[in-house]
């Protein structure tokens, strides 16, 4: 799993680096201009054999010295190249200043960046280097905020010119990817060592264009506390080899009454497909005859009531528990979700599960225990961690969507999947991670009624088989989206367990 950092974690690698001698501040930036000048000639090779007009905007920290670097190999490569500078070069920016002299010293053009400038400067280009601000960047103001918007519109009109961000578009927050003052929109984003959560969130990804993340010679180092990047479950991991169908788990899916089943019968189908051995659908008397006419391969009981299911429940090898998908809002459901927190099996709580107890969350979180993930969208954690969200969505605040979750985790005492384009999971202490259906991983099509119902089993699955929570969600959002993007457009959440025994050969 890689990291994705903050600002605040790659500015403590670099100095940590540097500070044992493993790097040098001054080769980082070369190694850094050099990774975009590399990276936009991979993206665009038409550019490599016909150099063109560039525009370079240096902003006054290091991302400007990254400008300076580039604009020197573009002329070097035969481009025309002029800088527009927004302030020059401070305290704190030596290698910076070093590499802005270099520029003047080898003739560079170079004047204010204004309004007039970027009007003149951008008709006719076939690039423009947004080297702004990096992860230093505050939020965008006053005639600044004025000139990116004029950017933007300007760029729009020139078809043919590509904007490229260094390291991360102007405007957006390397730490929370909010952009309250505007960004630059970037074609392409060239990141250094590794990606920023700013990449990934709020108004990061629309910013971005396509990214790249480059490495500039920084060592391996670990960061203990940052956000990991969801990778790819191995089969080793995944796979049943032999033994008997207990060993593998089984997973109880809760259904709500009649007219309702499909959302619990498409989780039980994804638990059976991700290998639970046994997987049963339980639901109410009535809806016996609904369920038993649409499941061959997995098991029905009709029980009643909270009682029921306690009864039920004293079968010790049920493993894990799902309640939610069309479970209805009425009273019983809070019920049931009590009984299956008080039986302490590894439980997922998703949709009407956690919308019932929207007024009254605290109840929730005292019964939940660490065996559980909650799978909230957007509006369901809005309702049980209504401060959080806020925080999350305020422009004003430097909250991340991460940031939120972990707290939220905390809250809860249980892990906490939030679902998006970029899938947080946290758990109680500080673990996060990101997955993330972005860029060139972007599976739009997963947008479609009843696919979280699907996760929801697909995690049920994984826990009955004996899966940490933690490793229960991150493997199934993994395999989720695989699934998806494996069908591609057209997907209706049926298809998304089909496709498992495809994505499973391919890992
Ligand atoms: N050794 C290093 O530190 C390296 C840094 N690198 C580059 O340096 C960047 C980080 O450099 P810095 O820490 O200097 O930060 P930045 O260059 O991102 O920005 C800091 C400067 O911009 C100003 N600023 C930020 N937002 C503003 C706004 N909205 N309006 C007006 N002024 C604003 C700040 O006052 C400060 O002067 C990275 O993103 C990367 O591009 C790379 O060269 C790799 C090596
Ligand atoms: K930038």
């Amino acid at each position: 799993m890689a990291e994705i950092l903050t600002g605040g974690q790659m500015m403590a690698l670099e100095r940590a680096a540097m500070a044992r001698g493993a790097a040098e501040s001054g080769v980082l930036m070369d190694a850094a201009g050099r990774a975009v000048f590399d990276t936009i000639f991979e993206t665009w090779p038409e550019l490599h054999a016909a150099p063109q007009r560039a525009v370079v905007l240096c902003g006054p920290g290091n991302n400007g010295g990254d400008g300076y670097v580039i604009a020197r190999l573009l002329r070097e490569w035969g481009w025309e190249v002029e800088v527009l500078a927004f302030g020059a070069p401070g305290d704190g920016a030596a290698d910076a200043a070093r590499n802005a002299a270099r520029w003047h010293d080898m003739g560079g053009a170079s004047r204010a960046l204004d309004g007039g400038a970027l009007e003149e400067a951008l008709p006719g280009a076939a690039l423009c280097i947004d080297a702004l601000f990096g992860t230093g960047a505050r939020a965008l103001s006053g005639d600044l905020a004025a000139w990116v918007d004029r950017l933007n519109v300007l760029a729009a009109a020139e078809g043919a010119l590509k904007i490229v961000a260094v390291d991360l578009p102007s405007g957006v927050s390397a730490d929370s990817g909010k952009a309250p003052g505007g960004a630059v929109a970037a074609d392409l984003t060239v990141s250094f060592h590794r990606a920023k959560l700013g990449h990934y969130l709020a108004d990061g990804p629309a910013a971005a264009g396509a990214l790249r993340d480059c490495p500039i010679g920084l060592p391996d180092d670990p960061c203990a506390d940052a956000v990991m990047r969801i990778a790819p479950p191995t089969a080793a991991d995944l796979l049943k080899t032999s033994g008997h169908k207990y060993d593998y788990g089984h997973a109880l899916i809760l259904a709500g009454p009649p007219g309702q089943g499909g959302a619990a019968r498409m989780a039980a189908r994804g638990a059976l497909r991700i290998g639970a051995g046994l997987v049963t659908v339980a639901c109410p008397q009535r809806a016996v005859y609904e369920n038993a006419a649409q499941l061959d391969a997995i098991m029905l009981r009709g029980i009643d009531g909270p009682s029921g299911f306690e009864e039920l429940l004293e079968d010790a090898r049920l493993s894990a528990l799902c309640l939610g998908p069309g479970l209805g809002l009425g009273a019983i459901t809070a019920q049931l979700v009590r009984v299956a927190l008080e039986a302490g099996r590894p439980t997922v709580l998703d949709a009407d599960a956690l919308t019932r107890f929207s007024r009254e969350a605290e109840r929730l979180f005292d019964m939940a225990h660490p065996d559980c993930v909650l799978t909230p969208h957007e509006g369901e954690f809005a309702r049980l961690f209504p401060d959080l969200a806020e925080e999350m969505r305020d422009a004003a605040t430097e909250t991340s969507r991460a940031d939120a979750l972990r707290k939220a985790a905390d809250r809860a005492g249980c892990t906490v999947l939030l679902k998006g384009p970029a899938t947080l999971i946290a758990s109680p202490g500080g673990d996060c991670r990101l997955h993330s259906a972005l860029y060139d991983e972007a599976a739009p099509w997963l947008a479609t009624a009843g696919a979280g119902d699907v996760l929801s089993g697909f995690i049920t699955g994984l826990l009955a088989r004996g899966f940490a929570p933690l490793d229960a969600a991150s493997n199934a959002v993994w395999l989720h989206t695989a699934c998806a993007r494996n069908f591609g457009p057209g997907l209706i959440a049926e298809d998304l367990p089909e496709q498992l025994p495809a994505v499973f050969r391919t890992l």
